[in-house]
């Protein structure tokens, strides 16, 4: 029987992870992860490099399929649906579950192209108005709207690191996701352009369950609500991020935010 605070979070749940094992060939890089993760909320995967935090980040879309040598075993649920279930489509499920990754990487294509281009390949757009519409209120809720609006048929690649990274975001917010996971999306930009992003993230979590990985102990204080603490492949503990760095269960999570390691 679960505890009251065990169902609560059950049923809180966007994503849902049990007993999860990731290996790479005969590498073992995730250890019996669960995991509960909240909807509408920043999560933070925290910990010292090769701990296993993208590895398991890339489990909650299947980019892990991608990687030839990896196995993913255990459970991952989104909405309460197996999402390693064969008979779920990939690509659908990565519209669903978008991706940010750690360098900006925009197609080589225009601005509106970059944006639309999910959208048409999911056949969301009935016309070319409604694709205008998409492209507009993607690249708004990006905050890149006033910046982009008057070069949409610029190269994507033209912009600034900052703006290119949120360029990417809107790519991903235009097939209508409901969780976005972003791999250390401010490890390539520099202070002013990685407050704007994270400024973004708060304001996404409203619409959006987002799980970020990042190496910034600050970065995770200042964007997210709950923090994961990843040591080994295994995760040592989780919890409202406050709690995690200031009170602490694991005396591996102490070390570690108190610079100990890592
Ligand atoms: N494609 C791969 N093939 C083989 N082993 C891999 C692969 N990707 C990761 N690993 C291994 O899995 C373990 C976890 O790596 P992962 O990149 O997930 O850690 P991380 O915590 O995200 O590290 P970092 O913070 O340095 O990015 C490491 O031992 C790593 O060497």
């Amino acid at each position: 029987m679960p505890t009251i605070e065990q169902a609560n979070n059950m049923s809180q749940s966007k994503i849902s992870a049990g007993n999860v094992q990731v290996y790479y060939g005969d590498t073992h890089a995730i250890k019996d992860v669960s995991i509960e993760i909240r909807p509408q909320s920043v999560t933070a995967f925290i910990g010292p490099s090769g701990c296993g935090k993208s590895t398991f980040l890339r489990c909650l879309n299947r980019m892990n399929d991608t990687i030839a040598s990896s196995r993913v075993e255990g459970r991952i649920e989104i909405d309460g649906e197996n999402i390693y279930d064969p008979r779920v489509d990939p690509v659908r499920l990565r519209a669903k579950v978008g991706m940010v990754f750690q360098k900006p990487n925009p197609f080589p294509k225009s601005i509106y192209d970059n944006v639309a281009y999910g959208a048409r390949i999911h056949g969301l757009a009935r016309n070319k108005a409604e694709l205008d519409d998409i492209v507009a209120s993607s690249l708004q809720k990006a905050g890149l709207w006033e910046e982009a609006k008057d070069r949409l048929d610029e190269p994507g690649t033209g912009m600034s690191g900052g703006q290119q990274q949120r360029l990417c975001i809107a790519r991903a917010i235009a097939v209508s996701p409901e969780v976005i996971l972003m791999d250390e999306p401010c490890s390539a930009l520099d202070p002013i352009a990685t407050a704007k992003v994270e400024e973004l993230i708060d304001e996404l979590r409203e619409n959006f369950t987002i799980v970020i990985v990042t190496h910034s102990m600050q970065q995770a204080a200042r964007v997210s609500q709950r923090t994961a603490f990843f040591h080994l492949g295994v995760l040592v503990e989780e919890g409202l991020t406050q709690d995690i760095f200031t009170n602490p269960k694991d005396k591996r999570t102490q070390d570690y935010i108190t610079g100990r390691f890592g």
